[in-house]
């Protein structure tokens, strides 16, 4: 799989981790920085990471910030982009059976690397489901999603 990763300066030294892992599990990565643990503002890489997946240069991301928190929210904002904060292994392909999550937001203060390891692999070997709840319920949020850019196109 295609993998886009991004994440500021807290995230630093787990994005690096994770990208070893990624390339030891065979992905390929797209590394939208940060590339220095230099302070970073998590929302300017969030929407480098979000582009990338929306214009379908990758299937996935993953983001990494100090909590996830931050990146989450940010990542959240883009059209199309369906993140979570996931620090547990159900979360993680869930997220993904369920929901159609396609970036996953870690925090770098908050786990360590062996777990992130195992969450990225449960959130990279999920798939959507095609059981008809879970698509109606995606299918809503789409639509909450052009409600939203219609109402700010009619302010
Ligand atoms: O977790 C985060 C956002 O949710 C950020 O990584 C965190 O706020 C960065 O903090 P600092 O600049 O003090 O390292």
């Amino acid at each position: 799989m295609i993998i886009t990763l991004g994440c500021d300066h807290a995230g630093f030294p787990l994005k690096s981790k994770l990208m070893e892992h990624l390339h030891s599990k065979g992905h390929q990565v797209i590394d939208h920085g940060s590339y220095t643990p230099e302070p970073v503002d998590f929302p300017d890489i969030a929407k480098k990471v979000c582009s990338s997946i929306k214009h379908g240069e990758s299937e996935r991301g993953i983001m990494v910030c100090g909590t996830g928190v931050g990146a989450s929210i940010a990542a959240n904002k883009i059209p199309e982009i369906r993140a979570a904060l996931c620090h547990d292994i159900h979360s993680a392909h869930q997220c993904v059976e369920h929901d159609n999550v396609n970036v996953m937001c870690l925090g770098a203060k908050i786990i360590g690397e062996w777990l992130a390891y195992d969450l990225i692999d449960a959130f990279l070997n999920a798939e959507f489901s095609t059981e008809p709840e879970f698509r109606r319920r995606v299918e809503k949020l789409n639509l909450m999603e052009l409600e939203a850019e219609k109402e700010l196109k009619e302010k």
